[in-house]
């Protein structure tokens, strides 16, 4: 799915009112139908439940209006609290008068607030995709009055005070959702840890918009669900061969941390690589071979950590990372990898990543579409400046790959791929129970597997692997829980996240 910012969520409607010949507050009618529906079939309140709908002076608050005539249509009791304003939309004011006169109608005001007993339900609508700055006074006073109850709030469109797109200044009045209903496409913002608090659990719900418009709007951002990979990994044929999956290298782990190693090797060779070979300080040797025998094992003459480069004529692509400490003998190998391998494709991950930080001449020696996966702190370190906050942090993303003409993987909630074009794309699949040691050393095997696959473009093998590793995450969780899951559970999930793609 694309996402748009708040400037083409405008022009997307425009287009869609042409293309389909309807008037806005049709449009409005749909979007707030799609919104009543979700409460009645998800959320389900009581008849009782006392129901508060925030309305703003825009289309946000006329979406908030034309919901509740329908709650009230539908046997509810809403009460509709309006935030007073100079100016309101034309389609605010006509759902105004569409208002059946039973349903209540008080301006809010400092002295004039809805009593929010615990187990209410709020439906925010004051601010959408039309906020132009920081919330103040009465709507900043009211978010805090929202903030303070108990009240399960569902935010129309975005939550109140946070922009569709960009950062807001530390301290602004923002309301802290239980869920968010969004329309067609989701927010950036959504996305970013930073607004976790305010977004809650988000929904996107489909109302119809104009898809060729869509279609053909460049964005800079996307997100990654099972439909936008469709049929990007093929399925394989019958008569194809060890060849054609290629012959991945793994250069990974030291003394203490084979585990890493044995975990990336595992997860290649889940991952459909023809061949694996991996390159393992000597002490790895029993290990490696006993832990996965499916790959070759090619010992360094060190015991404990790596001093040489193998020989890469043989490779289709090269993985290079988990568990391999930061030794300077480890560095030259890492340096005379870079020098060798113009055109090869490779996966680096955490100590080559922090050797590249600290060897930073390194950086100029990436071969084009490398493919970097750093958690956040990695890379910092790689770019050399604490992010600001998570927006800086993606400009930086987009920058530091196309400087680099590398892909990267910010790994996260939401792990973020950023592209040599500049194009960031946002993964769906995943969960906290991942967020433990050895996740990131599955995910290089995974990725070394994919890139080793002639059939797959750099993009498209990072994509898979990205939402493959997730999904497969996601899986284990349904029978170990999110606390339970270990690395090794995810390996073994490899295959059924990938399957399910080449059947998707
Ligand atoms: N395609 C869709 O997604 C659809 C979206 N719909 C809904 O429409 C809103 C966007 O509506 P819009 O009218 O553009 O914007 P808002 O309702 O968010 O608010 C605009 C008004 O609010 C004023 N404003 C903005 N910021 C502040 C502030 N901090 N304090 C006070 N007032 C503020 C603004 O005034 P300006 O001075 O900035 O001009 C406007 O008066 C979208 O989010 C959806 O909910 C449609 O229903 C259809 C489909
Ligand atoms: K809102």
């Amino acid at each position: 799915m694309k996402i748009l910012p708040a400037r083409q969520t405008r022009a997307l409607d425009q287009a869609t009112l042409q293309a389909q010949r309807i008037s806005s507050d049709a449009l409005m009618e749909r979007a707030a139908t799609a919104c009543t529906t979700w409460l009645l079939d998800e959320l389900q309140p009581a008849f009782t439940t006392p129901l508060h709908i925030l309305c703003g002076p825009g289309n946000n608050g006329g979406d908030g209006l034309a919901i509740a005539r329908q709650l009230h249509a539908a046997g509810y009791s809403p009460q509709i609290w309006l935030l007073p304003s100079d100016r309101y939309s034309s389609d605010f004011l006509l759902n105004r008068q569409r208002l059946p006169p039973q349903v209540p109608c008080t301006e809010l005001s400092a002295d004039s607030l809805p009593a929010l007993p615990a187990g209410a339900v709020v439906l925010d609508a004051l601010f959408g995709t039309g906020l132009s700055r920081p919330l103040q006074g009465l709507a900043a006073r009211v978010v805090q009055h929202l903030s303070q109850s108990g009240a399960v709030v569902v935010a129309i469109d975005v939550p109140s005070g946070l922009f569709a797109d960009a950062p807001q200044p530390a301290d602004s009045a923002v309301v802290r959702a239980r869920y968010t209903l969004s329309f067609e496409l989701p927010k950036l913002a959504f996305l970013l840890p930073q607004n976790a608090a305010f977004v809650g659990e988000w929904t996107v719900l489909p109302i119809g918009l104009d898809a060729n418009f869509i279609h053909n709007e460049p964005v800079d951002n996307y997100f990654v669900d099972a439909g936008f990979l469709r049929r990007k990994l093929p399925r394989r044929e019958k008569f194809s061969h060890k060849g054609t999956f290629g012959h991945a290298l793994l250069l990974a782990g030291s003394y203490g941390k084979m585990g890493a190693a044995v975990l990336a090797a595992q997860a290649c060779l889940r991952g459909g690589v023809g061949l694996l070979t991996v390159r393992i300080p000597a002490a790895g040797y029993d290990i490696l071979q006993i832990s996965a025998p499916e790959a070759m094992a090619l010992p360094d003459p060190a015991r404990e950590f790596l001093t040489e480069l193998p020989e890469l004529q043989p490779y289709a692509a090269v993985g290079m990372g988990p568990g391999l400490g930061q030794e300077a003998a480890t560095a030259a190998v890492l340096r005379q990898l870079l020098h060798r391998t113009p055109h090869l494709p490779l996966v680096l991950d955490a100590d080559a990543l922090n050797l590249l930080a600290t060897h930073r001449d390194l950086l100029a020696l990436l071969p084009p579409d490398s493919l970097l996966t750093p958690h956040p702190k990695e890379f910092e370190r790689l770019t050399g400046e604490p992010a600001r906050d998570d927006y800086h942090r993606l400009e930086q993303l987009r920058a530091f790959c196309g400087q680099h003409r590398c892909y990267c993987v910010l790994k996260g909630a939401y792990t973020a791929l950023g592209t040599p074009e500049g194009a960031v794309y946002f993964n769906s699949t995943g969960n906290p129970g991942m967020a433990s040691g050895g996740s990131g050393d599955v995910l290089t095997g995974l990725l070394l597997a994919l890139r080793a696959d002639r059939r797959l473009s750099p993009l498209d093998a990072a994509l898979l692997g990205v939402f493959a590793h997730g999904r497969a995450g996601d899986l284990a969780a349904a029978q170990t829980g999110e606390a339970g899951l270990v690395a090794s559970d995810l390996v073994r999930f490899i295959g059924p996240a990938l399957q399910e793609l080449v059947d998707g």
